[in-house]
């Protein structure tokens, strides 16, 4: 018996103090359908790896990444935690784990827009769930392994699920392991035992009383496993050898032709070259739940995922010169001393105050720094800096080139929002004196998006002396949260709050009331409709005696779209699929700046105008607008000796304002949330289900597959079915040959597109129709114009 684990390094340990080396780092992130085990895979991580002392569990409440009381009560991760750990004294492993829940799904946007590689978590049951479809979706340019965990449930199937990935989510695959069963002695029943290491050729076979402890043998010739084995390593370099021709060589002139003489150290290098150029997926199997397969989970992504040396490079808004050096790592407009990095989110610690995690991208951000917010135009210096181990944090005095880590302090909790931009300069003392104005200074990550509110809630104090807290509270939950949002119905003079689905408006109150002791009464959660523009609205132009001209005008986005030019910068609303377009200004450019104010805060000012305007200028039900753009034309001036925005802000909002009021009602219209909805149900509930769904829910139905098709309807690629049926699987024998292909159980899988509005109130629904056997799965898709025979019931509701 082997022991994997590694000695445990204490919460406050700092891994690499003096050498810092990036290509050691992995910044990963675990994504998946809700419950696939993303939490427990990760808590058996941190265990593996000697970070933590105990293993906690989800069903007991007592994980290190789930700490939110909420998280720990309903046994669901609800906002993504990081987490950094080492592994084989070596790799610096910064993991983020996502939620799975499609409320959270911007918690799961906001990491992967910091993340260099992520691990995909599949139920060997469920096989690849449409919330997995998604995640992938949204990690696309991401290099991703897939682990095919709950090996050890009945009905689990680890070719059946490999040929789904391949086929549902379109990818190559290369098999790292694949599952070992052994018979159990009194029910003769197959019980999951451990992996059969393709690339090393070796057994795996855990204690699961002992995590630490794996039986490991090599697989010889003429031994039992042998043959199989072969037949998955031929499979293995076949399909890497169609990417790589340096293995091709290796192949030819050193194993004489014999794919068993491929030594390991060859082989991971040519699988590490396949993931980074997103080539292939390497597939792991394992049970987390029984401690089975998580340390070569972690081996992959040290061999596989990429350093923050090799990852994708963030989009910025302006085109400027990216160089790598191993030292250094990225280098920004040949500046050694520039360090960009990017804020992702902000948490308030009760103890700490306000938190705001960052990912560095280039350069070195050091505590007591005097830093520039390129998003808002602010300058400050931050406080201490962090590491965070989940809930505990490691104080430290640098964050270098591809680290994740935390900015504290209360200059930096006024200064900076999710998705902003900070630049530092190591050089002076004035860190800001040198920079180029808008080659450096304005120089911007794009934003991280945030989908549209689907439904919302009215928000009261419960007395007029609560209003203040309540206000207070509501925008302490929008710091953390931006995917929730709050505005004030003119009419009505309601606080209206609205986030991404029922449950998020649900922790969201919860958290009112009992983190934040907000004493609110919330009120019935309804769908947020939208409206939009069919036509542009006329230009409008103010000039004033100080000197400040602005002339503006709001266009449908499709119309922007069509017509996008180099001359023009956009900037996202943050809210509502909304832009900012500002033309370039033939007088204020980045070699002649003579304004006081910077390009930043000028922008910042209109864009803090638009949303408010933008959001209260619906003409039919009064619904904030969607999907379009404030335009400034470049004709623009602000006196130079102008030292504050304000006089823009009034400005541009009133011109907004005003021009919008111009439009005739018909160019308006009413926009729905439109669900992906998938319901699985027996065989004989499907008429009833199908029934309701087409009738009463006005639901467009795109396909009913059997569970487990390996055709998924809306867009079946005839290639990858092809390379499905092509792939060497092992017999799934669990489920029997004949399950592979024609699916283990005779559930059905319904999948449309429904109306938000009349999927309220239809879990009880469908618990009716099926006697409690149907499960439905919906998510975001889209919004679309409400046909005119729906609009009088849709206003009936507000
Ligand atoms: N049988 C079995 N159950 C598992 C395994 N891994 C996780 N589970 C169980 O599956 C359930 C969900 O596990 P989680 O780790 O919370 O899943 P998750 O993907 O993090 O869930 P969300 O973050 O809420 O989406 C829990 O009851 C776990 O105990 C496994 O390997 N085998």
């Amino acid at each position: 018996m082997l022991r994997l684990r590694k000695p445990a390094l204490g919460f406050t340990t700092r891994f690499f103090s003096s050498k810092y080396d990036i290509s050691v780092v992995r910044n990963i992130g675990i994504i998946a359908h809700i419950d696939a085990g993303k939490t427990t895979t990760t808590e058996r991580m941190l265990f593996v790896s000697g970070k933590t002392k105990r293993m906690g569990n989800v069903d007991e409440g007592d994980t290190i990444t789930d700490f939110l009381p909420q998280e720990r009560s309903r046994g669901i991760t609800i906002q993504s935690a990081a987490i950094s750990f080492n592994w084989q004294n070596k790799y610096k492993i910064n993991l983020i784990d996502t939620p799975g829940h499609a409320d959270f799904t911007f918690e799961v946007i906001r990491a992967l827009k910091v993340l260099d590689g992520c691990v995909t978590i599949l139920d060997a049951v469920a096989g690849v769930e449409s919330q997995t479809e998604k995640v992938w979706k949204q990690a696309k340019g991401i290099p991703k392994i897939c682990f095919i965990n709950k090996m050890d449930r009945a009905g689990a199937g680890f070719s059946r699920t490999v040929k789904e990935l391949m086929t549902k989510l379109k990818t190559r695959v290369v098999l790292i392991n694949t599952p070992i069963f052994a018979s159990d002695a009194q029910s003769g029943e197959l019980v999951f035992e451990g992996v059969l290491d393709v690339v090393n050729q070796k057994t795996l076979i855990w204690d699961t009383r002992d995590p630490e402890k794996v039986s490991i043998n090599n697989v010889f010739e003429g031994s039992n496993r042998f043959e199989e084995l072969y037949k998955l390593k031929e499979s293995l370099v076949e399909t890497l050898s169609e990417f790589d021709e340096q293995l091709v060589e290796y192949f030819l002139d050193n194993a004489d032709g014999d794919y068993m003489k491929i030594p390991p150290d060859v082989i991971n290098k040519s699988i590490r070259k396949c993931v980074l150029s997103g080539q292939v997926s390497p597939i792991l199997c394992g049970a987390s739940f029984r401690n089975i397969g998580v340390q070569p989970l972690l081996d992959a992504v040290a061999n596989y995922l990429p350093s923050p040396l090799e990852a994708k490079r963030p989009e910025f808004n302006n085109d400027v010169p990216i160089t790598v050096s191993a030292k250094d790592g990225a280098i920004i407009n040949k500046n050694k001393n520039f360090c960009v990095a990017q804020a992702f989110k902000v948490i308030t610690d009760p103890i700490r105050g306000i938190m705001i995690y960052v990912r560095v991208y280039s350069g070195c951000l050091n505590s007591g720094f005097s830093v520039y917010n390129s998003s808002t135009g602010a300058k400050f210096k931050i406080g201490k800096l962090v590491v965070m181990h989940a809930n505990v944090a490691e104080e430290v005095k640098q964050l270098r080139c591809g680290e994740i880590g935390v900015l504290t302090g209360s200059t930096v909790s006024e200064n900076v929002r999710t998705g902003d931009t900070i630049i530092a300069h190591n050089m002076k003392k004035d860190g800001l004196r040198s920079l180029d104005k808008v080659k450096e200074l304005g120089l911007k990550i794009n934003p991280i998006d945030s989908p549209p509110p689907v439904f919302s809630a009215a928000i009261e104090p419960r007395t007029l002396g609560n209003k203040k807290v309540m206000e207070e509270s509501i925008a302490a939950l929008i710091r953390e949260d931006p995917s929730l949002h709050v505005r004030i119905d003119e009419e009505t003079g309601q606080t209206l709050l609205s986030g991404m689905g029922q449950l998020h408006l649900e922790i969201a109150k919860d958290r009112l009331l009992n983190e934040l002791n907000a004493d609110v009464e919330v009120g019935k959660v309804m769908v947020s409709f939208k409206e939009t523009l069919s036509s542009s609205t006329m230009l409008k132009k103010v000039e004033t005696e100080s000197g400040y001209r602005l002339s503006i005008l709001v266009e449908p986005l499709a119309d922007a779209e069509d017509n996008r030019s180099s001359n023009e910068d956009w900037h996202y609303l943050s809210t509502d699929n909304n832009f900012l377009v500002v033309e370039k200004s033939p007088v204020f450019t980045s070699h002649n700046w003579p304004l006081q104010i910077s390009y930043a805060q000028f922008v910042s000012a209109i864009m803090s105008s638009s949303i408010v305007a933008l959001q209260k200028s619906g003409r039919i039900g009064q619904f904030p607008l969607h999907s379009c753009v404030v335009r400034v034309k470049g004709d623009w001036n602000v006196p130079t000796d102008a030292t504050s925005v304000s006089q823009v802000l009034t400005l541009s909002r009133s011109l907004i304002s005003n021009t919008l009021t111009e439009l005739n009602d018909c160019a308006f219209a009413i926009l729905e949330p439109i669900m992906n909805v998938s319901v699985s149900v027996k065989q004989e509930d499907i008429g009833d289900v199908l029934q309701d769904l087409t009738g009463a829910r006005k639901a467009n139905v795109l396909a009913i597959d059997d569970e487990h098709t390996l055709n998924n309807g809306e867009d079946t690629d005839i290639v990858f079915q092809k390379l499905a049926e092509e792939q060497y699987l092992p017999v799934d024998t669990t489920l029997g040959q004949a399950n592979i292909s024609k699916g283990a159980t005779v559930n059905k899988i319904i999948r449309g597109l429904v109306p938000l509005k009349e999927m309220v109130m239809y879990t009880n629904k469908l618990r009716s129709l099926t006697q409690g056997r149907g499960t439905y799965h919906m998510a975001y898709h889209g919004m679309e114009k409400v046909t005119n025979d729906r609009i009088s019931s849709i206003l009936e509701g507000y």
